[in-house]
């Protein structure tokens, strides 16, 4: 048995999504392991966004169940929450393939939209913010701590004052996985996260989701189209194609499956040892 079968923090069984005719996703089942990154992989519209979209509450999935087991023994069938509680209460958070920031605000305050539902709480739904008691200062001032944090390990804090909209694209995308982490996730799952990173942005996006995962006991679930990264950082790699799981294994015993390079190169099975040949791989 695999690692990620043992303990699993994500379950995925018999996941079908379909869009009127179309089977985005087809009868998938697969394990996120506790403490693991993961990478679910596949060429363009193999249905990668649509598990993510099931497993965060943006679709109800058509058939099958998308378990969350959290480390505290309790279990949250995701595909029954609506999407506010899958991050407030199931501890999972995401980030999206197009950067969603508010652009106006500054960086902390992104942070700090982030954690709107504990300051909700502990303002009492207003009244003690209204009135500053101590309770609802010592949250904020909790919340105000976790962004910083999270703007430092990110290499952010300098512009915590500036707009969001005037960082450069690499910098906007690890605002988003600080804002993803100021909820506490157990489960980050990452949608391309490395799409338009240059070598040296991916290298040092590479070494902070290594950080997260040892630091913070989050798993990662990414979706990512840059090997580069996929090789360097799972533990795990799914291969889905046209909404079907065609390859799971670690790194090395996927990269050399001949489903994955068939799929890839879109070719038959049969026929990757000629086309490897043919193009020098
Ligand atoms: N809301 C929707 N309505 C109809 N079809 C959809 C919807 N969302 C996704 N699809 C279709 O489902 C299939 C899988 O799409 P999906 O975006 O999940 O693929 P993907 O693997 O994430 O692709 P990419 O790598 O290009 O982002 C595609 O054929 C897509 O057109």
């Amino acid at each position: 048995m695999s690692s990620w079968d043992n303990n699993p923090v994500l379950t995925i069984e018999h996941l079908t999504m379909r869009f009127g005719g179309l089977v985005a996703v087809d009868d998938l089942s697969f394990n996120v392991g506790r403490g693991d990154i993961t990478a679910l992989i596949g060429p363009n519209g193999a249905g990668k966004t649509t598990v993510f979209n099931c497993v965060t509450g943006f679709y109800k999935p058509t058939e099958g169940r998308v378990v969350m087991n959290r480390s505290n023994g309790e279990h949250y069938l995701l595909e029954r929450m609506p999407d506010f509680q899958i991050s407030a209460r199931a501890k999972v958070a995401r980030t999206f393939q197009n950067i969603r920031l508010f652009g106006g605000m500054t960086l902390l305050e992104n942070l700090m939209v982030a954690q709107h539902n504990p300051l909700m709480v502990a303002s009492g739904y207003s009244v003690a913010g209204i009135f500053g008691l101590s309770s609802f200062r010592s949250a904020e001032r909790e919340a105000v701590d976790k962004a910083r944090y999270w703007l430092e390990k990110t290499a952010l804090i300098d512009r915590a004052d500036a707009p969001a909209a005037d960082l450069p694209y690499g910098d906007q995308r690890r605002l988003e996985i600080a804002r993803a982490m100021c909820s506490g996730p157990e489960l980050l799952c990452l949608d391309e996260p490395a799409a338009g990173l240059n070598p040296k942005e991916s290298a040092e996006l590479n070494s902070l989701l290594q950080y997260i995962r040892k630091e913070h006991d989050t798993s990662i679930l990414l979706i990512e189209h840059d090997m580069s990264v996929v090789m360097e950082i799972s533990d795990h790699v799914v291969v889905l194609d046209y909404g079907e799981k065609i390859s799971d294994g670690t790194a090395p015993e996927v990269k050399d499956d001949p489903k994955v390079i068939a799929a890839y190169l879109g070719v038959p099975d049969e026929e990757v040892d000629a086309v490897e040949e043919e193009v020098g791989i």
